[in-house]
C-alpha cells in the first residue's frame, strides 16, 4: 500500500468544504486502511481569512488567493466547492492545464460549460469528477457513468433539489408559510449561497442537465430545459392536490421520445411543479431529501434515494471523488469522458401532459360554463372538476385529460381574455409514473 499522500487544493470552505475537512482528518486512518490512499490537505482557498472556522481547519493553510491554489506545484487534487461561474470557470481551466485532476460540485457552472472543461481534461489527459453536482450524497453520476454505462437508459424522472423538496413538505406537513420554511432550508445548508436559484428550479435545471448528458450521452445545457419553479404554489394548491390523491413535487423528467431502435434519440428535459399521485414513492419523499427514478430498457426500473443536500451528504460524495481521483492519478489512467454531440431536444410546447388548472372568477350564473365551454373548443377533455367558494369570487379547479401543451395555452389564453374571470390562480401538470 502506497503511503505517498495525495496533495489536495481546496477552494472553498463553506458548507461542503468544511465538512470535506472533517472526513479528511477524521477518517484517515478509516480511509487509509479501506483505499489505501492517503490524503494531505496543503492549501485552502476562501474568502474571509478572519472568519472563525472549527478546529479541524488548519489555519496555517488558509489563502485567500485561490489562483495560487490552482497554480500551487504543492497540490494534485483540485476541490472545488466555492461555487460560481466566475472566476471558478478560470481556476478550474488554470488547475486542468497545469495537470491537476479536478473535483468540483458545482453544478451550475458544469450544465453552462461542462462541454468545454471536459474537453480541456481530455486534452491534458487529466479528470473531471462531479458526484456532488447531481443529487448530493446520493451515487447517481457514478451509477449512471459506470455501472450503467452500457444501458438504454429512456427516462430519469425525480426530486433533485433538496431546498424546494424541504419547503414543499413542510407547507403540506406541517402547515409552515413559504417564507419560514426557506428560511429553515437556509439556515440548515441546504440551499444555495442566492436561493432563488433553488426556488425558480434553477439549480434542479442545471443538474437536469448534467444527468440527461451523462445517461443519454448527447450534451444538454442548461438553456436546452424547460423550467417553472416553486414560487407560485399556494398553500390552496397544495390543499386541493391533496384532498384528490397527490402531493407536489417539483420534478426534474429527462426522457427519450422516440421508439427504441429509432437513431434519431429525441430527447426532452424539463423540470416543473408535479402533481404526484400519493402512493407514488416520490410522493413519499420528504424533508431535503431527493429520490431519483431511473428506466433502462435492459435493467428496468431502478430508484436512488437519500440526501440530495447538506454539507455533510455532500462531502461524502466529494470524497468518493477524491479517492477516485487518487486512484487513477496513481495508476496513470483516466475515466472515459466523451466529447458529446449536441443532442435533438424536444421543446416542453411539442409535448402532452395532463393538467391542474385554477381559475378564479366572479360568482355568477354562467360563468362555469364560459370558462368550460373553452376547454372543449380547443379538444382539452376535462376529467374532473371541482368548485370553491371565496368570498365574492369562486375558484374552479380543473384536471384535465392528457393533452398537448399548445392546446392548454391556447385554452389558458381564452380563459384569461373572459370579463368574468380574475386570475388564473393555479397551473400544474400531472405526473405520468408509467
Ligand atoms: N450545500 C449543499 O447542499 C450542496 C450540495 C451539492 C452541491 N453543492 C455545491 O457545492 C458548492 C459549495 O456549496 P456550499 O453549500 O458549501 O456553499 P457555501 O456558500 O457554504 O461555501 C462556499 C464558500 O466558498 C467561498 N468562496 C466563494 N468564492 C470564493 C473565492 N473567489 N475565493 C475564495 N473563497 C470563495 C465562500 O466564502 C464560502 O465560504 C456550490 O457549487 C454548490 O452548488 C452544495
Ligand atoms: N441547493 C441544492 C443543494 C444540493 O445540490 C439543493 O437544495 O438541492
Ligand atoms: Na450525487
Amino acid at each position: 500500500m502506497s503511503q505517498i499522500p495525495v496533495r489536495i487544493g481546496l477552494l472553498g470552505c463553506g458548507n461542503v468544504g468544511a465538512e470535506l475537512l472533517k472526513l479528511l482528518t477524521r477518517d484517515s486512518e478509516l480511509i487509509h486502511s479501506q483505499t489505501g490512499e492517503r490524503f494531505v490537505v496543503t492549501a485552502v482557498a476562501v474568502r474571509d481569512l478572519n472568519r472563525p472556522r472549527p478546529d479541524y481547519v488548519d489555519r496555517e493553510l488558509l489563502t485567500d488567493r485561490p489562483e495560487d491554489v490552482v497554480a500551487s506545484s504543492d497540490v494534485d487534487i483540485v476541490v472545488e466547492v466555492m461555487g460560481g461561474i466566475s472566476p471558478t470557470r478560470e481556476l478550474i481551466e488554470k488547475a486542468l492545464l497545469s495537470g491537476k485532476t479536478v473535483v468540483t460540485a458545482n453544478k451550475a457552472l458544469l450544465a453552462v460549460v461542462g462541454a468545454e472543461l471536459t474537453q480541456i481534461a481530455n486534452s491534458v489527459g487529466r479528470d473531471i469528477f462531479f458526484e456532488a453536482a447531481v443529487a448530493g450524497g446520493i451515487p447517481l453520476i457514478r451509477s449512471l457513468r459506470v455501472s450503467l454505462a452500457g444501458e438504454r437508459v429512456r427516462r430519469i424522472a425525480g426530486i433533485v433539489n433538496g431546498t424546494t423538496n424541504f419547503i414543499l413538505s413542510a407547507m403540506s406537513d406541517s402547515d409552515l408559510s413559504y417564507e419560514d420554511a426557506l428560511a429553515l432550508a437556509m439556515e440548515a445548508g441546504y440551499a444555495e449561497a442566492d436561493p432563488s436559484a433553488d426556488v425558480e428550479g434553477d439549480d434542479a435545471r442545471a443538474k437536469a442537465a448534467i444527468l440527461a448528458t451523462v445517461a443519454f450521452g448527447r450534451l444538454v445545457r442548461f438553456e436546452d430545459v424547460y423550467r417553472e419553479g416553486i414560487t407560485k404554489i399556494t398553500s390552496m394548491d397544495i390543499d386541493f392536490a391533496k384532498r384528490h390523491g397527490f402531493e407536489i413535487k417539483l420534478l426534474a423528467i429527462c426522457e427519450v421520445l422516440d421508439q427504441p431502435g429509432d437513431s434519431s434519440q429525441k430527447i426532452a428535459v424539463r423540470v416543473h411543479p408535479s402533481l404526484v399521485p400519493k402512493d407514488h414513492p416520490l410522493a413519499l419523499v420528504r424533508d431535503s431529501f431527493n429520490a431519483v427514478f431511473v428506466t433502462g430498457e435492459a435493467v428496468g426500473e431502478l430508484m436512488f434515494y437519500g440526501r440530495g443536500a447538506g454539507g455533510l451528504p455532500t462531502a461524502s460524495a466529494v470524497l468518493g471523488d477524491v479517492i477516485d481521483a487518487a486512484h487513477n492519478l496513481r495508476y496513470g489512467v483516466t475515466e472515459r469522458q466523451l466529447d458529446r454531440e449536441p443532442a435533438h431536444l424536444v421543446s416542453i410546447h411539442e409535448m402532452e401532459n395532463r393538467f391542474y388548472i385554477a381559475v378564479d372568477v366572479v360568482d355568477k350564473p354562467g360563468v362555469l360554463a364560459g370558462v368550460a365551454s373553452l376547454f372543449g373548443e380547443n379538444n382539452v377533455s376535462i376529467r374532473s372538476m371541482e368548485q370553491l367558494d371565496m368570498n365574492e369570487e369562486a375558484r374552479l379547479v380543473f384536471i384535465t385529460h392528457m393533452a398537448p401543451e399548445s392546446a392548454i395555452n391556447a385554452t389558458l389564453e381564452g380563459i384569461r381574455s373572459l370579463d368574468s374571470v380574475r386570475r388564473v390562480a393555479g397551473f400544474i401538470r400531472v405526473f405520468d409514473p408509467s
